[in-house]
């Protein structure tokens, strides 16, 4: 049985004083002991938030991380091992946002993936079609090849301590959603495809789905059988919402 997870991506949103109301409101939400529920506000507040946290059952996660684990001359990066140290325990590669506009490639991802594994965080491995891509029918082999970058490098055991958040493209942010069909579909065969590896690995592993994730679809989608929970963008950035959706991913 999986836990379900509900991680609310934060991106570059916020300031002081409306994470701290954030997180306020969000104390006042009752979140469900059966799920785990996890923020990732962008990196100067990370601390911050971590401290208002302490008290709660509420991980906090980084939106990227950099391909060295080793310190360094690197101007304007921040490792793995960095994040952890301030009290990460998760991280975000290879979100789409950055695979467009940072021209993260497959091969970087995967260095941030190992990265993120050494200094102990677990890595939410980004995947996802373009409505293109969608369109010329090649969804499932986009994120097949996206997937493969990792465990064709690295072996299917990596994924026993990571998470895959299967997030389409066309969906984030457009308020399109995937219907819980289109979801499921994807879920099952990314699900299908780490079995072909490992039944076991494959049983375990949590398969997140972001895209436009509301109060008002998340529990049909949390319903299917193979979605364990949502990487909320938009919707995180209101508590009454985020409580809403977590307790969708809840008995
Ligand atoms: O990109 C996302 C989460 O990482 C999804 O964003 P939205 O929920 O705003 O569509």
């Amino acid at each position: 049985m999986r836990r379900p997870l509900v991680a609310g991506n934060w991106k570059m949103h916020g300031t002081c004083a409306s994470i701290k109301l954030l997180l306020n409101e969000l104390a006042t939400q009752v979140l469900p002991a059966e799920v785990d529920v996890a923020v990732f506000p962008g990196l100067v507040y990370l601390q911050a938030v971590g401290a208002q946290v302490a008290q709660s059952d509420i991980v906090v996660g980084a939106q990227d991380c950099a391909v060295q684990l080793e310190e360094g001359a690197l101007t304007g990066e921040t490792s793995a091992l960095q994040l952890a140290d301030i009290g990460c325990s998760m991280v975000l590669v290879g979100h789409s946002e950055r695979r467009q506009l940072q021209d993260e490639t497959d091969s970087v991802i995967c260095r941030k993936f190992i990265a993120a594994q050494a200094a102990g965080l677990t890595p939410v491995l980004c995947v996802g079609e373009t409505l293109a891509e969608r369109e010329a029918g090649q969804a499932l082999a986009v994120v097949q090849r996206q997937i493969d970058a990792v465990l064709v490098e690295l072996g299917v055991d990596v994924f026993a301590k990571a998470v895959i958040a299967y997030e389409p493209v066309w969906a984030i942010g457009s308020g399109l959603t995937a219907t819980p069909e289109q979801a499921q579909d994807i879920h099952a065969q990314i699900r299908a495809h780490i079995a072909s590896h490992s039944a076991g690995v494959a049983q375990g592993l949590r398969i997140l789905y972001g895209g436009s994730v509301k109060a008002a679809n998340a529990a049909e989608l949390f319903a299917q059988a193979d979605i364990d929970g949502g990487l909320v963008g938009g919707a995180s950035l209101n508590a009454k919402e985020f409580g809403a959706i977590c307790r969708a991913a809840g008995n």
